[in-house]
């Protein structure tokens, strides 16, 4: 496959002029051959950097299913591994990024020509803060695409050489086109998954979860200040590590840069299943009772901008 060469230290916020709708957003281009691990890698960086996952792929399936016009058409260039007109791809991707309340997104899969790339840059005057490039040989994405089974109707082996082909062709240039700007980041995606998200970490350390203070008190109580990509990213995590958590008091949320910094304070909830849309949502503080509310810590100035990743804060603290 075509030579990249690794970027240098990408500047990770690089992309700071970039707004939509609004607001200012990040985004990363996720690209590789058809089967190289990108889906498998996206889901991982959504759980650990707090980043919203849009498949280029997904949403034009999705579009398929929903009965749109352009249904027929794209099951049709899907068939035969070709590329679907960008306009097409590219109002699902800016629909999917005004919807979503997150400002950091990883695009999968997308752009996967000079016409998606161009086109893209035209019309959301979007850069990508960088590219992520899994590089595998054919040989092995073949044998994943056979085992994948998903039930896709290109994963087969006729359609397997159509995408390799069209990979090739039209999606490496892309590649080229950001490796000659630095932007490409390329990580080798033959080995085993957990040793390939190792790689991918290293280079998404820069969004890390800054767990800026943390501070177990009584009860099932904790008091917390941080910095964390996304408010709603910071809940993800404390359900994760809770079973469910509440929100229970909000105090001096301030935007910093690119990060939510904020004062918040905590509760353990009783054991319910998640319900992740509530947390998200303004209601939830909406809802808040006042006997919830919890004192919030008086922070030391030492104490302040004490960086630690929420995982080993958590194991550390022996909450979770
Ligand atoms: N590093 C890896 N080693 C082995 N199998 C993998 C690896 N990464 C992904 N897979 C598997 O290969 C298949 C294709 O991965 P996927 O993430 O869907 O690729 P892509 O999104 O690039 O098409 C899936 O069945 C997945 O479980
Ligand atoms: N930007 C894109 C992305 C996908 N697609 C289409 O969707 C198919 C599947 O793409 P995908 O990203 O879900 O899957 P992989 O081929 O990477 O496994 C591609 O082969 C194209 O036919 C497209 O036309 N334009």
């Amino acid at each position: 496959m075509g030579t990249v060469v690794d970027a240098p230290a990408v500047v990770a916020e690089e992309a700071t002029e970039n707004t939509l709708g609004g607001k200012k957003v990040t985004v990363v281009f996720v690209l590789g051959g058809p089967g190289s691990g990108k889906g498998t890698q996206c889901a991982n960086i959504v759980e650990h950097f707090g980043f919203t996952h849009l498949s280029a792929g997904d949403l034009l399936r999705a579009e398929i299913k929903s009965g749109s016009e352009n249904g027929t058409m794209i099951e049709n260039m899907i068939k035969e591994g070709k590329i679907v007109p960008s306009e097409v791809t590219i109002k699902l991707l800016q629909d999917a990024m005004i919807k979503n309340e997150n400002d950091k997104f990883l695009i999968d899969g997308f752009p996967r020509n000079e016409e998606n790339r161009a086109a893209f840059e035209n019309v959301t005057k979007i850069s990508p803060a960088f590219v992520l490039f899994f590089e595998c040989s054919e040989e092995e994405m073949e044998r994943r695409l056979l085992g994948r089974n998903q039930g896709r109707v290109d994963d087969n082996i006729e359609t397997i050489k159509k995408r390799f082909k069209t990979f090739v062709e039209s999606s490496l240039p892309v590649i080229e086109y950001y490796s000659s700007k630095g932007k490409v980041k390329k990580i080798d995606a033959a080995k085993p998954i957990p040793e390939v998200f190792e790689d991918v970490k290293t280079i998404f350390s820069p969004y890390a979860p800054k767990l800026l203070f943390g501070a177990p008190s009584s009860g099932d109580h904790i008091h917390i200040i941080y910095a964390y990509p996304s408010r709603s990213s910071l809940f993800s995590k404390l359900v994760g590590m809770w079973g469910r958590c509440e929100p229970v008091s909000k105090h001096s949320i301030r935007h910093a840069s690119s990060e939510h910094t904020g004062h918040w304070s905590c509760r353990r909830a009783p054991a319910r299943p998640p319900r992740a849309r509530r947390l998200n949502t303004r209601s939830a503080h909406a809802h808040r009772r006042p006997e919830k509310m919890t004192a919030v810590h008086t922070l030391r100035p030492q104490e302040l901008f004490l960086p630690v990743e929420a995982s080993s804060w958590a194991v550390r603290s022996r909450i979770g």
